[in-house]
């Protein structure tokens, strides 16, 4: 069956969130990454979301960066505003709790988070610099950011061939588009919230993220992250020790006429203890224009996307999101 005619048939009735194995990623074997493709584009028409194991990301890298956060948002409010991302621009910086809003209707989410974009790690003379910026504390906040921002862009950089083979695309299909890693790093705290989870505030309302994919580390231990199913049922994306979840955002959507599902999620931290995640937002290169591909149209199922401008696009849903 084509694509646009197995998407056609697809449910979004799914109860649980799969699990796939990257560690036939970097396999030689063309039919091994041919089955991690069908594996993948079975989890993006059905659900939109996936955990991923393998994904190469090593213990240390995330401890360090969880070590960093804890102890940044642990600092004063008046201190983390110094950093308000308001006052410095491009949606980069600090942003407190209330100040976001997900969900038209909320009252503000109940997160507080620190959002960079692409920086290198070893300040190069000839690089453009950096639109970062950094508290003066924890010392070591830049550095371990970045070493998981970089850790994370690879995971990306590995999925998006595989995105393109399930698409019936040739695997290098984004590499043109995805030069400048439009990659937008957030990580978040979430205070422990008690009371009924219907409330106006929670700590991010029901929404779907504007990028390509989103690369999620959320801490083990602490359920709070829900993803809504076509029955209108919300379905935990429990944290599973050692692996990343990975949801499709809008313009994945609107590239694959929704073939690839962008689903709605939220976070609810119920618990008595506080919370920490870090998505990572990948989209395109700012300048690409993101219309439904030809493998996803059909008579049956015309294009229901206009074109847009990918950097236009994200900057205006920012603004949705923070104004
Ligand atoms: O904190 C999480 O688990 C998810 C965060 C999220 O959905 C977002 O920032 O868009
Ligand atoms: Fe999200």
């Amino acid at each position: 069956m084509s694509l646009a005619g197995s998407a056609s048939a697809t449910d979004g009735a799914f109860q649980d969130i799969p699990v796939i194995d990257l560690s036939c990623a970097t396999s030689p074997n063309d039919s091994e990454r041919k089955a991690l493709a069908h594996q993948i584009r079975d989890a993006c028409m059905n659900v939109g979301f996936f955990y991923v194991k393998n994904h190469g990301i090593s213990p240390e890298c995330i401890d360090n960066v969880l070590n960093v956060i804890k102890e940044y948002f642990g600092l004063p409010v008046e201190e983390k505003m110094k950093l308000y991302h308001g006052n410095v621009g491009n949606f980069i910086g600090y942003s407190p709790v209330l100040d976001g809003n997900a969900e038209p209707g909320n009252s503000g989410d109940m997160r507080e988070g620190f959002s960079i974009v692409w920086e290198e790690l070893e300040p190069n003379v000839n690089a453009m610099a950096g639109a970062n910026t950094w508290p003066k504390r924890p010392e070591r906040f830049r550095e371990a950011m970045l070493t998981y921002y970089h850790a994370a862009i690879a995971v990306g950089k590995m999925l998006f061939p595989f995105f393109a083979l399930s698409l019936d695309l040739p695997e290098e299909y984004f590499d043109d588009k995805t030069r400048n890693s439009a990659a937008r790093m957030n990580a978040g705290h979430y205070q422990p919230q008690t009371g009924p989870v219907d409330d106006p505030v929670v700590g991010i309302g029901a929404h779907t993220d504007f990028q390509c994919f989103t690369i999620l580390w959320q801490q083990p231990g602490i359920q709070a992250l829900q993803v809504l199913n076509s029955e209108k049922k919300w379905i935990d994306a429990t944290p599973i020790e050692g692996m990343l979840v990975i949801n499709i955002g809008d313009q994945f959507a609107r590239w694959t006429n929704n073939v690839f599902k962008s689903t709605v999620h939220r976070v609810v931290n119920r618990n008595d203890v506080d919370r920490y995640s870090i998505p990572l937002f990948f989209g395109s290169d700012d300048d690409v224009i993101i219309e439904p591909i030809a493998t996803c149209v059909s008579a049956e199922r015309p294009a229901r996307y206009e074109p847009v401008i990918a950097g236009e696009y994200v900057n205006q849903c920012l603004k949705t999101l923070f104004y």
